[in-house]
């Protein structure tokens, strides 16, 4: 990976599905993927995950990112899009859920210069402000930003720089809109009417 290749998805030989998966802070898109990993055999990133993980792996840039996170903002495209390939280089699959990237236009557009990967569709979590900020307030899973504080940031964050980015897909004809405001279990079934006509 690195380079724009005559054939886009393609990396050692082996042909990469990505899809892309967006939505608000609290629509449910970690809780999803691992519904999707389990049925469809997807290896799912999240690049909120990732970027944590970089934190407490004691990386030079642990610091920049844990401030970053911690006033809801986004880190910059370089850094998670590096790990994001070293995620992709080392899995057996071929199959990825990304989640929570890309955030704005910058992750969008640098996302595609230097990897040359297009998502095969864009799943988007639609949920309202007040049912996320419910969900997030009661995650109890020791978030730092997982505070009232942190999450209006996040929204306001989500608004004017990740919605674009899904208008932007929209506007290619990628994205499938999920209705993220129903049960777990109802939300899933949607999901799945989708993955199933997804060519594998
Ligand atoms: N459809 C749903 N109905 C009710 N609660 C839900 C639903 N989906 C997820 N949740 C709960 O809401 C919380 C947030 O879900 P999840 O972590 O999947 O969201 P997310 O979109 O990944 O959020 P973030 O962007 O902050 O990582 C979790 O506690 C989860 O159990
Ligand atoms: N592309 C991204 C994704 C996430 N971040 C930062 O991580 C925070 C948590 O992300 P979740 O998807 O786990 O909610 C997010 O608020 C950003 O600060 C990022 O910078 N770039
Ligand atoms: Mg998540």
């Amino acid at each position: 990976m690195g380079s724009v290749t005559d054939s886009p998805n393609t990396e050692a030989g082996k042909k990469i599905t990505v899809i892309f998966v967006l939505g608000g802070p609290g629509s449910g898109k970690g809780t999803q993927c691992t519904n999707i990993v389990q049925n469809f055999g997807y290896t799912h990133l999240s690049a909120g995950d990732l970027l944590r993980a970089e934190i407490k792996s004691g990386s030079e840039n642990g610091t920049m990112i844990q401030n970053m996170i911690k006033e809801g903002k986004i880190v910059p495209a370089e850094v998670t899009i590096k790990l994001l390939q070293k995620a992709i280089q080392e899995s057996d699959n071929e199959k990825f859920l990304i989640d929570g990237f890309p955030r704005n236009e910058e992750n969008r557009s640098s996302f595609e210069s230097i990897t040359g990967i297009v998502p095969e569709i864009v799943l988007f979590f639609d949920c309202s402000e007040e049912e996320m900020e419910k969900r997030l307030l009661g995650r109890n899973q020791g978030r730092e930003d997982d505070n009232i504080e942190t999450i209006r940031k996040r929204f306001n964050v989500y608004m004017e720089s990740s919605l674009p980015v899904i208008q932007y897909y929209d506007s290619l004809g990628k994205v499938r809109k999920i209705d993220a405001a129903k049960p777990i279990d109802a939300v899933f079934e949607d999901v799945k009417a989708i993955f199933e006509k997804v060519v594998a």
